[in-house]
Order: C-alpha cells, then structure tokens, then sequence
C-alpha cells in the first residue's frame, strides 16, 4: 500500500525501534502524555551541548553570543510558527503548567476581584484549573464549569450562555487529552471580547497536531509545551497579546528579568525577559527550535489531515470491541476527533491499569492509565479512572491494528464480573 505518514516518518524516531523485553517492537500510543524525539532534534541538543553551551543576557564571548543567538533564533521560530505578531509576544516556560501559572499570578492576582467569574469546562486538565483555583481564592473571584452534552463533547452553547459581565476571563483547552474534542476556541474568543472577557487556551494537545493562528483566532493567552510536539522537556512556552504582557508584572524575580537592582527595589526588563527569571533552558530552546523546523517540513496541516484519518481508524477499530465504553463525542462527517481514545471495558474484572499492564506485557504496546490530570472530568462521566491510547503523525494504522488485537487477547485474560 502507499507509505502512510505514519511509514514515511517513523524512521526519524530512533526510539520507536526497539524491542522490549518480552521480545515485541515497542508501539507508543501515549502521545498526549509526551511524544517522541526526530533525530534532527538530538542533533540539536548534542550540537549545542558538544559545541557552543554557554550562558545567555549580555555575555561577550563568541560560545555566549553564539548561545544567545540559537535561544533567540527559537523564540522567532515558535513565534512563526504559531503565528504571533511578534516574537517577544512568547515566553519561554519551563513547560505549559508554568504558563498558565504565569497568567494566573501574573495577570490574574492585578485584574480579578470579588465577583468576578472564570469560566472554564469541566474537562479542563488540572493545570488549567488548579492555579485559577489559588487566584480565586486569594482574590475572590469564582470559577464556573461548563458541562458535557449528551455526546460528551463540552456544551458550548451552555458556555456561550455562562459568559457575562461578570466573566473577566476563559479558560479552555483547544482539544481535550481525555475526551478528543475541539473546541472553536475562535468563536469562544470572540464571545468572551463581547463582554470584555479574556481568553486563556490551553493548547497543549493542538499546537503540535494543527496549524494554530494565534491573530486569527484572536486568543489573549495560548500556552503549549515542547514536549509533545517533538522537543525536548524542561521547555514551554506562552503566547500574549503585546498590551496585555506590557503591563503585566513580573512572575518571578531574579537574573535576566531586571534593568537596575538597587537594596530596596529593582526595576524590570521589558517581555518576554521580564518574565523569564534565571537561566533559562537553553539548549531545550534551541531543541524545541529543531522541533519546530522538523515539524514544519512536514507541514501541519498534512499532520492535522493524516491524523484525523488516524483518528477515524482508531475509533471504528476500539468500538468494534465488544462491551467498550469510549468517552467523548463519536466522529462523524461533521464532527472530527483528535488522533486519542480513553476507554474502559464494561463489566471487567479489572480496570484501566490492567488493561494498560496486559497490553504492554503481552505486546509492547505503550498506553496510559489513570485519570489523565482530568479527575473533574471522570468524575463527571462517573468513573474512577480510564486506559488511553493516544497517537501521532509517526504511528500508523498497522499500530492501531497491534493495539486492538493486543486489546482483545488482554480482555478474556482479565476476565468479566460475574
Ligand atoms: C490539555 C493539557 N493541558 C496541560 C497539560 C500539562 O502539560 P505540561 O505542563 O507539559 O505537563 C497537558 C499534559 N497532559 C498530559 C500529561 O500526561 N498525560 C497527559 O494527558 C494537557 O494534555
């Protein structure tokens, strides 16, 4: 058959490769978690490491300035690559979680008050709800969730109807990592501004599977981590509009953030520095850099399509197992679905971890367990805990295949409830 996306990028990834003990060929189906690193990626980190690793702000020697260039060089091409105005409109994080945090202290604790709401979904993933959480309580604001619909995608129209005066601020995913629903983050911004709100997307499980345009979709705030688009940990990064991050105080104090130190006060740096305290992660900078161009000559539109398929392929072949229980909204021709399934098996006599144990035991086959950093959202669809196999542009439909026989050798081993 043609070579499938899957086929001709698999060999870039020399970590998907290897056998595992039991003999088999690893078939990593835990993207959301974290994904896999491109060769071109390594090279990067190993040329930086191996030949001009040094320290950044200001330094005069060739290894520093050479340093400072490649982190530069990165920020631009995050920029690029999400399309923002400009490259000092993105911060370097140590990953998305910090992000938000930044937002959530930064701008939140200057610009929330008693009353004012937050709205978020009930699918958000716990760094998208924890730290609105600390903001709310120091500053009396209060968060409120959107539920599911009867398809289990987040009600939308219930959200469009919970924006208010009182709304100062949205905080959404782009895709779900449980449920592999998008959200129209475009219109919710557009919402959110009609009432003076802003918009904080959590775009995690989008920016590294679909072209994202920061401009056209008119977000205030966007975070992601390299680590799920082919980069290396230790690496994220934030979006902001210009005129929000201009006027937003620093987030953390110390080297690099600082125009003049004085005993008793400092005065700051301008954004992106102002916001990126200490050294900062300079090789994983210029690793994600790699990530980017990596990803780019692939084109993310031709991920994004690719990956739909995928996605097709891996929702029919798990619902064909009997007494399978998928959560979110099934695809359709209208309604697509990220490249992941979380699921359970009704009426096991086991759980998600089981499942997740057996099928890495008896095929090497890599998927999550657990409640994915989304206990709200499981809580909600009234269960304790789900199996999750999430894919990339490098798996293919004969890895969906291994899983789904794997699945099905797994299920009478484990055995139903009497
Ligand atoms: C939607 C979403 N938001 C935020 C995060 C946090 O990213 P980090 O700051 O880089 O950790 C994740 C990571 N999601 C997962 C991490 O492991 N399994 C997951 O589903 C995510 O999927």
């Amino acid at each position: 058959s043609a070579s499938s996306l899957g086929d001709i990028t698999k060999p870039d990834f020399p970590i998907l490769h290897q056998k595992l003990d039991n003999g088999k060929k690893l078939v990593y189906l835990d993207n959301a978690a974290t994904s896999q690193k491109p060769y071109v990626v390594l090279k990067a980190l190993d040329d930086y490491y191996s030949n001009y690793n040094s320290n950044v702000h200001r330094g005069i020697h060739s290894l520093s300035k050479k340093a400072e260039a490649g982190y530069e060089l990165a920020r631009e091409k995050v920029a690029k690559f999400v399309n923002a105005p400009k490259s000092t409109d993105i911060v370097f994080t140590r990953n998305a979680t910090e992000a938000i945090n930044l937002v959530a202290h930064s701008w939140g604790l200057e610009n929330l008050k008693h009353g004012d709401e937050i709205i978020l979904t009930v699918a958000e993933h716990h760094s998208a709800i924890v730290p609105w959480q600390m903001v709310a309580q120091k500053t009396g604001a209060t968060l409120k969730f959107v539920g599911l619909t009867e398809e289990e995608a987040p009600d939308v129209l219930q959200l469009r109807e919970m924006i208010s005066k009182k709304t100062k601020l949205v905080v959404v995913h782009h895709v779900s990592n449980v449920l592999g629903s998008f959200l129209p983050v475009g219109d919710i911004a557009a919402w959110a501004h009609s009432f003076g709100a802003k918009v904080l997307v959590d775009a995690c499980q989008s920016v590294p599977h679909m072209v994202v345009d920061v401009q056209s979709l008119d977000v205030d705030f966007l975070v992601a981590s390299s680590h799920k688009m082919c980069g290396p940990t230790g690496i994220g990064f934030l979006y902001g509009k210009s005129e929000l991050l201009s006027v937003m105080p620093p987030f953390l104090g110390g080297g690099g953030m600082i125009a003049d130190v004085f005993l008793d006060n400092s005065t700051y740096e301008e954004p992106p520095s102002r916001f990126e305290a200490g050294t900062p992660a300079i090789g994983e900078a210029i690793g994600l850099g790699a990530a980017v161009d990596y990803l780019s000559g692939i084109g993310m539109q031709k991920i994004h399509d690719y990956e739909i398929e995928l996605a097709d392929y891996l929702h029919e072949s798990l619902r064909s197992i009997f007494n399978i229980r998928i959560y979110g909204p099934a695809p359709s021709r209208t309604v697509h679905r990220a490249a992941l399934c979380a699921f359970n098996v009704n009426k096991l006599d086991g759980n998600a971890t089981d499942i997740a144990t057996m099928l890495n035991g008896l095929q090497s086959v890599a998927i999550r367990s657990g409640t994915h950093c989304a206990q709200p959202l499981h809580r909600y669809l009234g269960v304790n805990s789900s199996a999750r196999a999430s894919l990339y542009f490098y798996n293919t439909k004969e890895d969906v295949d291994t899983f789904i026989e794997a699945l099905k050798d797994a299920i009478p081993i484990i055995g139903f409830k009497e």
